[in-house]
């Protein structure tokens, strides 16, 4: 069933030259197509909403910081079982675990630096469209 997801390509792998490959992995997969993709730094606020869940975590403070340290690749797509799909092509969360062929398991080391986030349901999706595109949602 098609379905639209939100999709963010880090400053990391902005600053490392990868967003050309990335997109091109997620443009390949048939029937996926890009609805909305902007280049924007995101601010404190924007992410404070968006990793509301992680508020109090060790990990929260510095995950703001870097996620607001430079341009990311905002991105809607959209394509069949395309919110699983993505995370699938991402990989698991530590890119150390993550399998060669993934995203985060071809270019990844740094669990804080792992090159993309890809919302995981479509509850989320709705709710991360809204806080990143809200004329879009
Ligand atoms: N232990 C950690 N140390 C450093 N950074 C972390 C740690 N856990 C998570 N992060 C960072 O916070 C982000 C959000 O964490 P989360 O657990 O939500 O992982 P995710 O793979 O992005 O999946 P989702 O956002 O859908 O849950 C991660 O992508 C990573 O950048």
């Amino acid at each position: 069933m098609p379905q639209r997801t939100l999709v963010i390509l880090k400053p990391d792998a902005v600053r490392r030259g990868l967003t050309g490959e990335i997109i091109g992995r997620i443009e390949r997969k048939a029937d996926w197509s890009l609805a909305a993709v902007e280049l924007r730094t995101l601010d404190r606020a924007t992410l404070e909403q968006h990793y509301a869940e992680h508020e109090g975590r060790p990990f929260y403070e510095p995950l703001v910081e870097f996620m607001a340290s430079g341009p990311s690749v905002v991105m809607v797509v959209e394509g069949e079982r395309v919110i699983e799909g993505v995370r699938a092509l991402a990989g698991p969360t530590d890119p150390i675990a993550a399998a060669p062929g993934s995203v985060r398991g071809d270019f990844g080391t740094i669990v804080r630096e792992n090159l993309i986030h890809a919302s995981d349901s479509e509850e989320s999706a709705e709710r991360e469209m809204k806080i990143f595109f809200p004329s879009f949602a």
